[in-house]
């Protein structure tokens, strides 16, 4: 469709060939004409491309195709550039289709590809999928785009968009916070919600493609929350709880700082009690906290009288949040935190005086599993993105793929991407058969060394993307954008919810602890 007001003529491509003067300029593509001849002095990529032999006048697709995005054709201002169509054609190409399955091999998992099987999703995690991706590709694409490149915090209409349909709710995983709740407009039934529906969500969010924006889109309601709705006493649940999931207030976790990191045992930040035993006050700093900048309550690791203690804090004079520049965007709030003699009332303590351990620990494998959905996901926002660009990028004469060098780290990327979700679909099929408790001691170690292993396959993915890509992988705007952003951010997910180094040795430790006394070789 052309973005000026004159209905599309038709040519034929002879008629076409005629307009292949400077003066006179049109190029076909995909079967739409273009008149170029005002544009090829204002072209950001100079006008003299248009002046080589084989453009003027000609079919010009192919060298579109191989420098430019689907999307920059889609944008009004160079929409108005189409004069017509060429008769008896019709265009061929497409980009980005909303709410559509990819067609792209591997670039969906194997359980949203036409005619493969799972034994894990039911007829409710397809609907909400379905419903997800038409709401990713309408609400969250669009704002993710925007504010991943300006910086500001998620529009407060998504936000409250989410809340009308209840995904803050449903991105807590399955629970008793879940009841009442009309899901996704009664898709999903509260009490059938399960780790397979919130696997769903997380991984059309991550179809967003802007990893500032996936943590600024309340990540720290996600790991901030859980202490509150696990550990609080019920008032202050009646109170935090429909704020936070309502999207009206924002939570966020607020535990490693500057001299310690994760260390919970070296936190200086300290609560001590009023004389009488009323209020603790707080002093001390917290850094990378997600979501901190813009968040009006936050879940403090403290040190105290017994030991580590976590304590809900609502922001007021004394709490100060400053920005973080980190490498992805501002948008994801990441703020330096300090408190500075701040009085909470004792009854904000999230579980027992001296149990912070227990607390923080309670939620780290649901954090990290949430972490390997994500990435399972990302990694086949690459391959789809790479399997476009070497079919229809043009070097040496040939498509990039015929090089085997290319396609060896194709098929790297594919072989990790699919281990990755055929591991991340059994652990959550155990966790959706093991109790809490079980899953705490069985399944600690396995998605320590899942997250690792989806990390480490990610790092490899993104310097493979690089390397394809060349130079554009490197590049902020244009074609390369989405590798370059890849690249940039990867290292957030092999750090967040636990660094990749540290889960290895959880892991291997946890297996090493568990071995029967009597085996021997
Ligand atoms: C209606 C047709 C065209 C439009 C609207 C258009 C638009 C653009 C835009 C917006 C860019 C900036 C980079 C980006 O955002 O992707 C660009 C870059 C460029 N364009 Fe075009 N273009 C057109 C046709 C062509 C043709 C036919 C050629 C080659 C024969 C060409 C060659 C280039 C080159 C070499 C660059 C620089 C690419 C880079 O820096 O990687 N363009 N064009």
């Amino acid at each position: 469709m052309s973005g000026s007001s004159a209905p599309l003529r038709k040519f034929t491509r002879e008629e076409v060939s005629r307009h292949n003067t400077p003066d006179d300029l049109w190029i076909i593509i995909d079967s739409k004409v273009y008149n170029v001849t005002r544009f090829k002095d204002l072209h950001p990529g100079g006008t003299s491309v248009f002046l080589d032999e084989d453009i003027p006048g000609q079919d010009a697709t192919e060298a579109f195709y191989g420098l430019h995005l689907h999307e920059v054709l889609e944008l009004p201002q160079y929409r108005r550039l189409q004069v017509g169509t060429i008769e008896g054609e019709e265009p061929q190409l497409y980009g980005k289709i909303q709410g559509q399955i990819s067609q792209v091999p591997y670039a969906e998992p194997a359980w949203l590809t036409p005619g493969y099987y799972s034994p894990y999703y039911k007829e409710s995690h397809r609907r909400l999928q379905r419903a997800f991706r038409e709401f990713v590709d309408e609400y969250i694409y669009p704002d993710a785009q925007a504010r991943e490149a300006d910086g500001k915090r998620p529009s407060q209409s998504v936000i409250d968009k989410m809340a009308e349909l209840n995904i803050h709710a449903m991105r807590m995983g399955p629970g008793k916070h879940l009841r009442g709740l009309k899901l996704m407009n009664g898709i999903v039934a509260p009490e059938e919600f399960d780790y397979f529906h919130e696997l769903v969500i997380t991984q059309e969010i991550v179809r967003c493609f802007a990893r500032g924006y996936g943590d600024g889109i309340l990540a720290g309601c996600v790991i901030g929350l859980p202490p509150v709705l696990n550990f609080g006493s019920e008032e202050l649940k009646a109170k935090v709880v429909p704020e936070v999931l309502g999207g009206k207030r924002f939570i966020c976790l607020a535990v490693s700082e500057a001299h310690a990191g994760s260390d919970v045992f070296g936190l200086q930040t300290t609560a001590t009690k009023t004389e009488d035993g009323k209020y603790w006050i707080i002093n001390g700093s917290k850094k990378w906290i997600t979501n901190g900048h813009f968040a009006d309550y936050f879940t403090v690791g403290c040190k105290t009288e017994d030991g580590f203690t976590v304590i809900l804090v609502e922001r007021q004079e004394g709490v100060e949040t400053k920005p973080i520049k980190t490498s992805y965007s501002a948008t994801a709030g990441t703020a330096y935190v300090t408190f500075d003699n701040v009085k909470v009332p004792v009854s904000n303590t999230l579980g027992e005086e001296g149990g912070g351990i227990f607390v923080m620990l309670s939620n780290f494998n649901h954090e990290r599993w949430v972490m390997c959905c994500g990435g399972a996901r990302s990694q086949r926002l690459l391959i789809d993105a790479c399997l476009k660009w070497v079919t229809q990028r043009k070097a040496f004469g040939k498509p990039l793929a015929s090089l085997a060098v290319i396609r060896s780290k194709l098929a790297s990327m594919i072989a990790r991407t699919e281990s990755i979700q055929a591991w991340l679909e059994n652990v959550t099929y155990q966790m959706c058969n093991m109790s809490y408790r079980e899953q705490a001691s069985k399944l600690a170690g396995q998605i320590a060394f899942l997250k690792m292993y989806s990390t480490r396959s990610a790092q490899q993915t993104a310097i493979d993307a690089v390397q394809i890509w060349g130079g554009r992988g490197i590049t902020q705007t244009g074609m390369g954008r989405l590798i370059e952003h890849y690249y940039r951010t990867v290292p957030f997910d092999a750090l967040l919810g636990g660094a990749e180094d540290v889960l290895a040795d959880l892991g291997a430790r946890q297996a090493i602890r568990s071995m029967p006394q009597n085996a021997r070789l």
